[in-house]
């Protein structure tokens, strides 16, 4: 398994092995063990997977406040994304600072978005899905949204094909200067 730190504090990119052979390929996607040894010790409690039916589908900028903050490992099982964090933690050096990796199912990328950091894709392709494990259960009362397309964030989604396909509650997210966020270093 190979991990590799990203920009902002605490987000990185895992590749699990894959090991080939005529049939395939065979792959520990998940290993609790592994990933404590490689700095990643966190407990996991919940399993999620989305299915988005076009390109172009934006989830996000999206969070769970205290006490039901998420660390998220993310994944791409069919399809593929761009996958973006933003360091959302007051006091922080690089608060309102982004990064972004493209996750497919081809390059089997994994991203680590620890707590404290909004969270969001966007599809590349159609039919995509994305299976990601959570370390705190659902709250939809802690549950937030930030724009996507915030001015002040700036984030760099790539070639849009016109407005992206947006759930009402992303669509009327809060902007940047408005967030009042929940956390902080
Ligand atoms: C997240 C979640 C949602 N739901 C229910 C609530 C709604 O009735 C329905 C769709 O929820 P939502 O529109 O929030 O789903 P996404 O837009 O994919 O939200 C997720 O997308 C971004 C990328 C994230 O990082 C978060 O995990 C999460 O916010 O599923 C649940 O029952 N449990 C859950 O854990």
């Amino acid at each position: 398994m190979n991990v590799t730190d990203l920009e902002l504090p605490g987000v990185k990119i895992i590749e699990p092995r894959r090991f080939g052979d005529d049939r395939g390929w065979f792959s520990e996607t998940y290993n609790q063990k592994a990933l404590a040894a490689a700095g990643v010790d966190l407990e996991f409690v919940q399993d999620n997977h989305s299915y988005s039916r076009d390109a172009g589908t934006l989830r996000g900028l999206h969070y769970q406040a205290p006490p039901f903050a998420q660390d998220k490992l993310v994944r791409v099982v069919r399809g593929s994304v761009l996958d973006v964090a933003v360091d959302a933690r007051k006091g922080s050096a690089s608060y309102g600072r982004w990064v972004s990796a493209t996750l497919s199912a081809e390059n089997g990328k994994q991203i680590l978005v620890p707590a404290g950091f909004l969270h969001g894709f966007l599809t590349l392709e159609p039919h995509t899905e994305v299976v990601y494990k959570v370390t705190s259960f659902y709250s939809a009362e802690c549950d937030g949204s930030v724009l996507w397309n915030d001015a002040d964030l700036a984030i760099d989604w790539g070639e849009l094909d016109g407005e992206p396909v947006l759930s009402g509650k992303d669509k009327d997210a809060v902007t940047w200067a408005e967030f009042d966020s929940p956390f902080s270093v």
